[in-house]
């Protein structure tokens, strides 16, 4: 992987933070996130992706609702990379121009950072739909990241650090955005081998752990039941994790786990200090709900959605816009405050290590 350099090497992490989708929370979890005291601690640069026009119009929105007593960030002392697209935005609604609108924040985010200007970006969370109604087809933000920095071997990880016991949950999507119909089709020896070589290269380089513990779900309800109740796991996939234990002695995976229980020692490890010993360093997970489900019940205001795989660091809320909340002043901050912290961290460690 090309990790890219640049003249302030091992200087203050330096992070484009967009505003997603206008229409929804962005802007205000963005807001909220950045008068954050912790956060307002960290030695880091930050600057904001979006158009200056709805940050301040939010600003003195949120500020003017009773229904919100937590801090909130003056866009007049922030740094903002200004960025206007015209088109009718009507807070929490969706269309065309707040998708035309937030896939520009985040392409010139990533244009700005590819050009060596920011070491990490962190995205607040857009509508696909929007996107496509703008007429830009893609799955997510991971597959524009990993499209415009030329790179095809990328993976959602899903990373929380619990506020029980400190004990980080990581959750990597075998499958991401695709109809449940066609996950049995898109899952191959050739695609699982592919993630767990992205994750055991990421648990090293961006957490520093060189004796990895995966554990990996099956695809079908236990596990397919010798071949009885689906035959993936017979025919190919505990094959493949037998192969990949000879080649990786450094590594300790698990068989296929029965996918409704493999979550059961994680919960324990995030709420029990003294069963974190049952939690692994990763979960592979075959489908988007497989994993987000177990991930989201846990750590909704926790998770933090990172793109590995990319030569800069990205991270996000494991939200989404909430268009059904937007402009009422309750959106929870968290998940972005988090997504904060771990781009600077993952910066700053790369930064130590290149
Ligand atoms: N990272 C991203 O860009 C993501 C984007 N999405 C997009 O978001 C749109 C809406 O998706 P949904 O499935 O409805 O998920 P959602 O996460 O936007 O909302 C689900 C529920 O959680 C609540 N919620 C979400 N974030 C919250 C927060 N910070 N504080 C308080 N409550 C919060 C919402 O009000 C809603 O009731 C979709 O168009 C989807 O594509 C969804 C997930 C991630
Ligand atoms: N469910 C996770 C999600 O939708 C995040 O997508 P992306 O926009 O970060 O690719």
């Amino acid at each position: 992987m090309n990790i890219l350099r640049h003249s302030s090497w091992q200087s203050k992490p330096r992070i484009a933070l967009t505003i997603g989708d206008p229409a929804g929370i962005g802007t205000e979890i963005i807001l909220k996130s950045l008068a954050d005291r912790d956060l307002r601690t960290l030695d880091a640069e930050f600057t904001i992706f979006g158009d200056r026009r709805y940050l301040e119009s939010n600003y003195q929105l949120l500020k003017n609702l009773k229904t919100t007593n937590i801090q909130i960030a003056d866009p007049a002392s922030l740094g903002i990379f200004d960025i206007r697209i015209d088109g009718e935005i009507t807070l929490g609604v969706g269309n065309r121009g707040s998708g035309a609108a937030s896939f520009a924040y985040l392409d010139q985010a990533i244009a700005q950072t590819l050009a060596g200007k920011f070491d990490g970006i962190v995205t607040a969370p857009i509508a696909k739909s929007a996107w496509k109604q703008a007429g830009h087809d893609y799955a997510g933000q991971t597959e524009l990241l990993a499209e415009r920095s030329h790179i095809d071997d990328f993976g959602m990880l899903f990373v929380g650090k619990s506020p029980y016991t400190d004990w980080i949950l990581r959750a990597l999507l075998a499958t991401v955005h695709i109809p449940l119909s066609e996950v049995t089709r898109q899952l191959t020896p050739e695609l699982i081998e592919q993630k767990l070589e992205l994750l055991r290269r990421s648990l090293l380089q961006d957490f520093g752990i060189t004796h990895p513990r995966i554990a990996i779900a099956g695809i079908n309800p236990h596990s397919g039941e010798q071949g009885q109740l689906g035959i993936e796991e017979r025919d190919w996939l505990q094959p493949l994790i037998d192969r990949y234990r000879q080649q990786h002695p450094n590594v300790q995976i698990t068989n296929p786990i029965p996918p409704d229980t493999m979550w059961v020692n994680p919960a324990k490890a995030w709420k029990d200090r003294d069963r974190i010993f049952l939690g692994y360093d990763a979960y592979l997970a075959m489908y988007h709900d497989q994993g987000l489900i177990p991930v989201k019940l846990l750590a909704f205001d926790r998770a933090v959605n990172t793109t590995i795989g990319l030569p800069f660091v990205r991270t996000s809320p494991d939200h989404g816009t909430a268009f059904d909340i937007a402009g009422k002043g309750i959106a929870d901050p968290a998940s972005t405050i988090e997504a904060i912290k771990l781009a600077v961290e993952l910066v700053q460690i790369r930064q130590e290590t290149s």
